[in-house]
């Protein structure tokens, strides 16, 4: 047997002592054996937290993915072995916190999203598409966006919404009488459609074209008492760069919340992604409380006829509500 399928096995049967040997005799750590599973997942799910944590050490992938695309973190979180998880959980926070921060430092000569605002977007009554026939946006989130409105319309006053989609979040928003609610929005296409449904003429709305890092300094000096953020085709980095306006954007007791869809398809990256947020905008001054959602029942397979990427595809979704640290 090759050396690496005998790291698999002595992974797999919590052989801590062998492991150790392969691993100084440089056998490869991010192996996949015929099962499709490194040793590292093999550790997880015996949950033998001294294996996992040489394992890393060694370089092993926190992130690699078994053929049902599952990773270490989520065979020990399916296991309940919480001390690999945690160890696991740390791992992938830690090396998502370096990455973020190199990307940062990169220089990006176009902004993420550039195609997509670019190219036409398509309207039925369930979604809007872009040209690649990914989801923009999708009617089975109407329960989320409702519950992210009553968190930021709270304190009533003035709100602030970025990305108007199907406006579902803002007609929720509408049902609580908002003083002043302005919204984003930076596709052509939709915000032509929102002129052509009646927002630009109600009362309390403003509505500003245009991407929202071009846009940031039109905004209301006096602040917000409620923000949602939501946009399409950016990246962690762009809602990163958001977080940075925050501290100026929102009234002392106001209330911040955001779309928390990163790594829909993946439990465990999921959570790690929660964490890695919940982390960085509590460096700026936030606390965040996740309010676990039930989504399962709005999420059948007939949602997604048609739809190139299922981007959701787990059972309950963790809406944020970030307000300033007492
Ligand atoms: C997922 S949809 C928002 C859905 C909305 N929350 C709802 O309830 O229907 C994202 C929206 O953000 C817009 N958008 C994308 N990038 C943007 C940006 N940089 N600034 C402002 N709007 C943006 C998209 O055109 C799209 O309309």
């Amino acid at each position: 047997m090759e050396e690496a399928d005998q790291l698999c096995l002595a992974a797999k049967s919590n052989d801590f002592k062998k492991v150790q040997t392969l691993i100084t005799s440089g056998t490869d750590v991010s192996h996949f054996d015929g099962d499709g599973l490194t040793p590292l997942m093999h550790a997880a799910k015996t949950g033998n937290a001294e294996i996992i944590s040489a394992l890393l050490e060694a370089g092993a992938p926190w992130n690699a993915l078994s053929p049902s695309n599952l990773s270490a973190g989520d065979f020990a979180m399916e296991a309940g072995h919480q001390e690999a998880f945690d160890l696991l959980l740390k791992t992938g926070i830690q090396s998502e916190l370096i990455l973020g921060t190199i990307a940062r430092k990169e220089t990006k000569n176009e902004y993420s999203n550039q195609e997509y605002l670019q190219d036409r977007v398509t309207f039925s009554e369930d979604k809007i598409m872009d040209n690649e026939s990914k989801g923009v946006m999708m009617a089975w989130e109407k329960p989320l966006m409702e519950a992210h409105a009553k968190a930021i319309c709270t304190n009533g006053g003035s709100i602030l919404n970025v990305g108007f989609g199907m406006g579902l979040v803002d007609t929720a928003i509408q049902q609580y009488n908002p003083t002043k609610h302005t919204i984003i929005e930076a596709h052509p296409d939709v915000y032509k459609r929102m002129i052509e449904s009646g927002w630009g003429e109600k009362e309390n709305v403003r509505i500003v074209f245009g991407r929202w890092q071009d846009v940031v300094g039109e905004l209301d000096e006096c602040g917000y008492d409620g923000i949602f953020f939501d946009t399409y085709g950016e990246y962690y980095e762009d809602l990163w760069e958001f977080h940075q306006n925050l501290p100026k954007l929102l009234k002392a007791d106001g209330v911040y919340s955001y779309f928390n869809g990163f790594c829909g398809s993946n439990a465990f990256f999921h959570v790690v992604y929660c964490n890695l947020v919940t982390l960085e905008i509590e460096s700026l001054g936030f606390s965040t409380q996740l309010i676990p959602l039930p989504v399962k029942d709005c999420l059948g397979d007939e949602v997604w006829e048609g739809v190139k990427q299922k981007y959701w595809q787990l059972d309950t979704y963790y809406l944020p509500v970030c307000q300033f640290s007492e």
